[in-house]
């Protein structure tokens, strides 16, 4: 498949709880950045809804799309196909998904300065489990997250993203979105 050289995507990355859907959704909103869909096997959260946050699958349906790249992530699938990356850039050239750090190595390599990665952290990483508890999930959820070793290895910023990634601390909300708003004018800008 042709991918037109105009075209971005911006790659949210890092641990849970650390603003990734929130910062998707902000883009959506104030700047109509669209959210590439991914597909995951794992069970809906309550007020998720599919098509929107996420294509949900079964074990057996999970396998019946071509994907760009898919991860297991702490018990569950995850995969995001190529053509919903370029239905994102039918609406716009510069898209969002969200990833975690194995598929935003995998998109670094396969789209290069196609794939603008930020990494999404926390100045207090023992923050973390109050936003998911805060989040709704529940509380099995929660350790069953904070235990993988997906979760682990997504504290930190791999070594491959390394220069290749701009780091949002995410502390305080008003903060980030501020951030946001100096990146994307910066990139309408060039
Ligand atoms: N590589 C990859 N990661 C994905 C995909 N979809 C979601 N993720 C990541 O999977 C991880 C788990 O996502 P989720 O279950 O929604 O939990 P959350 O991180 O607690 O919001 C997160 O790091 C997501 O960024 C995908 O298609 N590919
Ligand atoms: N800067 C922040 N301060 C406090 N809570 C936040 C902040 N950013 C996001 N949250 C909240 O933390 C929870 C996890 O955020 P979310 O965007 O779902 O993280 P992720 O997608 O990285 O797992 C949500 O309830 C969200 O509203």
């Amino acid at each position: 498949m042709k991918i037109m050289t105009e075209n971005k995507v911006i790659v949210l990355t890092g641990p849970a709880g650390a603003g990734k859907t929130s910062i998707a959704s902000y883009l959506k909103d104030r700047w109509q950045v669209p959210q590439v869909i991914t597909h995951t096997t794992r069970a809906k959260r309550i007020g998720e809804v599919d098509g929107v946050d996420y294509y949900f699958e079964s074990a057996s349906s999970f396998l019946l799309n071509d994907y760009l790249e898919s991860v297991h992530y702490s018990q569950a699938d995850y995969g995001s196909s190529m053509e919903g990356l370029q239905k994102g850039w039918e609406q716009s050239s510069l898209a969002c998904i969200v990833l975690d750090t194995k598929g935003a190595e995998t998109y670094l390599k396969r789209l290069g300065s196609q794939a603008w990665v930020w990494y999404v952290t926390i100045g207090d990483v023992a923050k973390l489990e109050k936003r998911l508890v805060d989040r709704g999930d529940d509380q099995a959820a929660v350790h069953v997250r904070l235990t993988a070793p997906e979760f682990k290895r997504d504290l930190q910023l791999p070594e491959e993203l390394e220069g290749h990634a701009t780091v949002l601390k995410n502390d305080d909300w008003q903060e980030t979105c501020q951030e946001v708003d100096r990146l994307i004018q910066s990139y309408r800008a060039l």
